[in-house]
């Protein structure tokens, strides 16, 4: 681990997936400015040979066998290539990797959101691929050559791999998707030298398969209803098997602290009444049935993979707000105090600032409209519902926002820890009708969803906003308003600024201070990449993919139909309102650096 914490203090390299094993997507690189960001140019691109989205972002270490290296990955069926970056404006191809034997294209159907895929991980000339089918891999990263490779989820099971398995001291630590397949969800760590598990902590399930511990419910100032086994007493019946909570986005890594913090999905299917054993909406929101431990944020010492504490945004989830989002770590003065903290833009449209060493809640504002509750109680750290927007009985419509894609979905925010109150987050703002319907089966591997959503913009003609947000007061600083949800990540510089893209393909840097748009260009598909920036040779570059996908582009990239109003979890409806369906989908890395 110190190579990469060594690393990360390197601003010429981008060499962990959030840029620093925190996932603040910062670089110190101030060569490309406020001041020059005019003459940026593009100046080489990289075909993934794939189609659908491309999420994620690149790696580039600085020395791999003497030479500077970049490593990418595309979608499925995940093809890796690693490009020697000595020529900067001119890389060359080392070698490409895909894996062909035993390849399950029936995971493919199974992607709930797409067949995206988040990245790569280096450490000591090892790069760790994920694929889409469950594999995680572990290459030479001189060679392209196999050192080892692990099966690690089964789509028959409903699991399938978008996330990117991260690296912390001797471990490799994954997981994989599979809530909308009525998936078990679990975080597995591997020994990093031969790809053999050290530990695996279910999401659902006993208090063993959790890996809590009595000590982590004394810890907990949130454990809301303390009691024994909750990951199956918090369900009727056995619902805890289906019960998905599976962390499928982001994993951060202290590497002081020792801990890993990985957040968990929805608890499988979304007709509420099926995960609670009362009837009314009253009964299943006093603590009883919260569906433990679906939708929190879990911080696991990585050795063992031992709970420390665990905290559930969402109990009793009613909207298929997946707490997965990204558990940004950065430290802050709060109310006077330094203190180590964790924070996290929730899709329930809270904003969670946490003591990431105990789990004290500290702060949850609202970064978004929300309605489905009042506020979030930080002495309980439970939402207060508000039962007019709390979809419940099957049949019944309910109005509530955000919508079941979230305030926020999958893509990152980024934070400057000079500011380290002050993030950049892309938004989406939209609202749902959401209609329950009867479960009608109970098999894993197949669609497990049983809810008729309609998302529609909250204000029409605006459906994503970039926003300057400071998580203590809850204060909005700046925002721009765009007619396309946000779905790529952002980054910003010590060059004062920040950079994300668009749905229909601008890639736009931005001042950080006062939020105007200082340079834009055109690309060839949406953007829904996360943008990196790298100094090699003296030259700062800055790269990003495009290629249109993830749920919002589905209707692109899986081409359903478009006058169905509950295709796909609703997708459709989107797609039909803001026309992304003209975009055209294809995965291209662009470069650009500053014109001399
Ligand atoms: O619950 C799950 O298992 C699961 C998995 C994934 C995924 O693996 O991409 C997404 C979601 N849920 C999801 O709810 C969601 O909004 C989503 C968006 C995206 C994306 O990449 O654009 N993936 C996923």
């Amino acid at each position: 681990n110190d190579e990469i914490t060594k690393r990360e203090k390197d601003p010429n390299q981008w060499g962990a997936p959030g840029g620093d094993q925190g996932l603040k997507r910062h670089s110190a690189l101030k060569d490309i400015n406020t001041k020059n960001i005019d003459k940026l140019q593009m100046v080489w691109s990289q075909a993934s040979g794939t189609m659908r989205g491309h999420e994620g972002q690149p790696l580039v270490i600085e020395d791999v066998g003497g030479k500077p290296m970049m490593f990418l990955i595309s979608g499925w069926p995940n093809i890796v290539q690693a490009l020697d970056l000595s020529d900067p404006d001119n890389p060359k191809q080392v070698w490409n990797y895909v894996k062909t034997s035993d390849r399950d294209e029936s995971a493919v159907p199974r992607a709930c959101c797409d067949t995206v895929n988040r990245g790569l991980s280096y450490s000591g000339g090892t790069v760790i691929v994920p694929t889409l089918d469950g594999f995680v891999i572990a290459l030479d990263a001189q060679t392209g050559k196999e050192k080892w490779v692990v099966k690690h989820a089964f789509p028959e099971k409903g699991e399938t791999q978008t996330s990117v398995p991260i690296i912390a001291e001797d471990k490799v630590i994954a997981a994989f998707g599979g809530d909308e397949f009525a998936a078990r969800g679990r975080l597995v760590a591997y020994n990093f030298k031969d790809g053999s598990v050290a530990w695996t902590c279910h999401s659902t399930g006993s208090d063993k398969d959790v890996c809590l511990t009595p000590e982590t419910n004394k810890a907990n100032p949130h454990y809301g209803t303390a009691g024994k086994d909750l990951g199956i007493n918090s369900y009727p019946n056995d619902e805890w098997k289906r019960g998905g909570g599976a962390p499928w986005a982001w994993y951060s890594y202290d590497p002081e602290l020792k801990i890993v913090y990985a957040s968990t999905g929805n608890p499988g299917n979304w007709s509420p009444t099926t995960r609670c054993k009362f009837d009314t909406h009253e009964k299943c929101n006093e603590g009883e049935q919260d569906n433990k431990w679906s939708m929190t944020i879990f911080a696991r010492k990585v050795d063992t993979g031992e709970a420390v504490w665990a905290y559930q945004m969402t109990p009793f989830d009613q909207w298929d707000y997946d707490g997965v989002n990204e558990n940004i770590l950065v430290d802050m003065d709060v109310d006077g105090k330094k203190r180590k903290t964790l924070v996290h833009f929730d899709r329930n449209g809270f904003a969670y600032v946490m003591d990431r060493v105990d789990g004290t809640l500290l702060r949850a504002h609202k970064f978004v409209t929300v309605n489905w509750a009042e506020k979030v109680d930080l002495k309980t750290g439970r939402p207060v519902k508000v039962k007019e927007h709390s979809p419940f009985k099957i049949g019944t419509n309910t109005q509530a926002c955000p919508s079941a894609m979230g305030g926020k979905d999958q893509q990152p925010a980024s934070v400057d820890p000079k500011e380290p109150n002050i993030f950049y987050v892309p938004t989406n703002n939209w609202c749902m009708e959401d209609e329950p319907q009867e479960r009608t089966h109970t098999q894993q591997g197949t669609v497990y969803v049983f809810a008729n959503v309609y998302m529609y913009p909250e204000k029409p003609g605006v459906t994503g906003k970039l926003k300057k947000f400071d998580v203590l007061t809850g204060k909005t600083i700046w925002e721009i308003p765009d007619p396309y949800p946000n779905w790529s990540g952002t980054l910003n510089t010590d060059g004062g600024l920040v950079f994300y893209g668009s749905l229909n393909g601008d890639f736009r840097a931005v001042d950080r201070n006062d939020g105007k748009v200082l340079w834009s260009r055109k690309l060839a598909s949406g953007i829904i990449g996360n943008p990196i920036t790298y100094k090699v040779k003296g030259k700062q570059y800055v790269s990003v993919w495009s290629g249109i996908g993830g749920w919002i582009g589905l209707p692109v990239t899986a081409g359903l139909d478009m006058d169905d109003k509950y295709g796909a979890i609703g997708a459709t409806a989107m797609a039909k309102v803001t026309g992304l369906d003209k975009i055209p989908q294809g995965g291209t890395l662009y470069t650009f650096r500053v014109a001399e």
